[in-house]
């Protein structure tokens, strides 16, 4: 991007902008996986775990009562599908969150990341996230990455229960809310067209992540300016 973009907070999505989308759905899914049904028999009384459990119930049609491996194949389900439910990344989410606890898990970052992210902080910038991923594991992801702890880059988490929908400009509007600024003061980084495009309804800046080898590389990012590494963008900090 040669044109600086004039923005007050830097909103990042993670899978395919920030990390591959191996790290994803190959690392951190094969580590949930087989972890989803002793995390729900060993949880029966935290209300999280129970509210997820009774919500995949729910969206699956299944009878109220089924059992742990009914929902337990609903979640591999969905996983293969890569349908990113709500109740699926909230108890993903506490799973990998023990995984990183124990130091099982490390997230790969892509190299231009890091660098990127420091200097959008040091120019003034505040920087939050919006992922599917619940923030339970937005945060666990960046207190163990390759480049060390990250958190405290950022003073927001957005997740689809706290925001909402990533597709939906309502999300957006919600997030405009909580940031408390104009929302042409709010540049957004994904690799999805479609977050982008719910993204500006809403009248965020938008930049998308057409990273080689990454699902969305050869997509159509329509009138969003696209670039395939973090190096390319720049911003400027309104005074
Ligand atoms: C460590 S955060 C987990 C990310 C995740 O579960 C996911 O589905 C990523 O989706 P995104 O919205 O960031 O593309
Ligand atoms: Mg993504």
């Amino acid at each position: 991007m040669t044109e600086p973009v004039a923005a007050r907070w830097v909103v990042i999505d993670i899978e395919g902008t920030v990390t591959p989308t191996s790290q994803v759905r190959e690392v951190l899914y094969d580590y949930a996986r087989p972890r989803l049904g002793p995390w729900i028999d060993e949880h029966p009384d935290d209300p999280e775990v129970g509210a997820a459990v009774a919500d995949v119930r729910a969206e699956a049609g299944l009878p109220a009562d089924a059992g742990t491996d009914a929902v337990v194949a609903v979640l591999h389900a969905w996983m293969d599908a890569d349908r990113k439910a709500t109740p699926l990344k909230t108890l993903q989410g506490l799973i990998w969150r023990q995984g990183y606890a124990d130091a099982e898990l490390t997230t790969e970052l892509f190299p231009d990341v890091v660098g990127a992210l420091l200097h959008f902080h040091d120019q003034g910038a505040g920087l939050a996230v919006f992922s599917s991923g619940s923030v339970a594991a937005q945060i666990a992801s960046f207190s163990h990455t390759g480049d060390g702890d990250l958190r405290h880059l950022f003073q927001h988490h957005f997740d689809t229960t706290n925001a909402g929908p990533k597709r939906e400009a309502r999300s957006y509007r919600a997030m405009t809310e909580v940031l408390g600024t104009d929302p042409g003061d709010v540049l957004f980084a994904s690799d999805v067209p479609a977050e982008l495009d719910a993204a500006a309804e809403a009248g965020w800046r938008t930049v998308g992540l057409a990273r080689p080898g990454e699902p969305f590389a050869d997509a159509d990012f329509g009138t969003h300016r696209a670039v395939t590494t973090f190096d390319d963008i720049s911003i400027e900090v309104p005074a």
